[in-house]
């Protein structure tokens, strides 16, 4: 997909409204939670003495069991909540000192189920946060439609209600809404937990590539694991309690999980997730023997990977098959997951164990045969890359 964002970055939306609110600076910012506690007045301590920065320009995910108090922090970056003691920072200035309303400017607020209003048209609640800065309809809307567009939604949809809307499209609205005002923060409690598996890989992949263009400051909560270690550049495991009970990249947090919650949350097969951070461009592919459909094969000795016209996998011929004339599609048998060139190294694994032949076969990013490997090799690339770390 193109990039859609162009020219209607945070000094566009400035000069538009220009008069109508103050300037601010336009960098991400960083956000520092120090000694932050919020105890409720039922005497419930949601969050305790919390430590955190979360790094300009990233994708921080605040993670943990039901409870623990990953929401509560979040709110109190926007002042819906306030601590009861301790100090949150955005870019070094104190949010109490901030009143609520101009602080919320800044910090854009996406939740679960999209929180669209259910009366006011896709466009219009999209456009809602312009017009409160005072801009004329007509340029609401269009900055409205620029943001469906940058969301990944047809512009037709723009006329319907949210309830005309799949649970995924209304997501999307929600960030769009959330991203009107240009904001540096965007803070997202569980925004993509009411929507399937595939769905939400989808939005999760959709926020990775506006992330990579935008450059915001985000925080993200949910309570699934999978979801934080995919898009999160930093991970922070809540406890019982509002506990942090760690602070790492996801590799790390997979890798050296800091103790046993931490290990049990993070999942058993996290060694196997690990993979997913692993550089598996050490891995040396080879050729295999190729066919095409339609070509005369007698006998085939090996197995043989059946390619298309333009390249890319159909399936493979077993070894020792004998073919009377021509290969067709029926005589194939299905090829396991492929592996794209430059991904990480569990993608290469996945390739070579769910290959009928035991090869995996690797293409490049059109999808076209690039070569093959096997599952050895890449177990001793990762043997290898564990000896150099210890
Ligand atoms: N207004 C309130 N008054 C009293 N206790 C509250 C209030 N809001 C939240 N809590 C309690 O604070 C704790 C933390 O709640 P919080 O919503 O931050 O957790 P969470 O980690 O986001 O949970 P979930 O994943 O279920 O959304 C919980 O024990 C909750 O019951």
């Amino acid at each position: 997909m193109p990039c859609l964002c162009r020219g209607f970055g945070l000094r566009s939306f400035d000069s538009a409204a220009a008069g109508k609110r103050p300037s601010r600076p336009e960098g991400p910012r960083v956000i520092e939670f120090r000694a932050v506690t919020k105890r409720f007045d039922d005497g419930t301590v949601a969050v305790n003495h919390l430590d955190l920065t979360v790094d300009a320009g990233t994708i921080t995910v605040f993670v943990g069991p039901s409870g623990c108090g990953k929401t509560t922090s979040l709110r109190m970056v926007n002042r819906m909540i306030d601590a009861t003691s301790g100090t949150i920072l955005v870019d070094g200035k104190d949010v109490r000192s901030a009143d609520p309303p101009t602080l919320r400017r800044g910090i854009g607020y996406v939740i679960q189920q999209a929180g669209l209003f259910p009366h006011r048209t896709v466009l219009d609640n999209v456009a809602t946060v312009p017009l409160l800065f005072g801009w004329t309809r007509r340029k609401a809307r269009s900055r409205a439609a620029e943001l469906l567009e940058l969301v990944g939604l047809p512009a037709s949809l723009g006329k319907r209600y949210p309830v005309q809307l799949s649970g995924g499209q209304q997501q999307r609205v929600g960030v769009a809404r959330a991203l009107a005002a240009d904001p540096p923060v965007l803070l997202m409690d569980e925004p993509f937990s009411a929507v399937d598996p595939v769905v939400r890989e989808g939005l999760q992949d959709e926020l990775l590539r506006l992330q990579a263009e935008l450059d915001k400051t985000i925080v993200f909560v949910t309570h699934d694991i999978d979801e934080a270690v995919r898009i999160g550049e930093k991970v922070a495991v809540f406890r019982q309690g509002g506990v942090l009970a760690q602070y790492a990249p996801p590799a790390e947090l997979l890798a050296r999980p800091a103790d046993d919650f931490v290990a049990h949350f993070v999942g058993k097969d996290r060694g196997y997730r690990a993979l997913s951070f692993v550089d598996a461009s050490g891995v040396e592919i080879r050729e295999v023997a190729t066919a095409s459909i339609g070509d005369a094969v007698s006998q085939a000795s090996d197995w043989r990977l059946v390619l298309d016209d333009g390249r890319q996998p159909r399936g493979w011929l077993p070894a020792g098959s004998t073919v009377d004339g021509q290969v067709t599609e029926d005589g194939l048998e299905p090829g396991g997951s492929l592996y794209t060139l430059g991904t990480p190294v569990r993608g290469a694994l996945d390739a070579a164990l769910s290959s009928p032949s035991g090869l995996g076969v690797v293409v490049d990013e059109e999808g076209r045969y690039a070569g093959v490997l096997t599952a050895r090799q890449v177990l001793d690339l990762i043997e290898a890359q564990r000896g150099s770390r210890r």
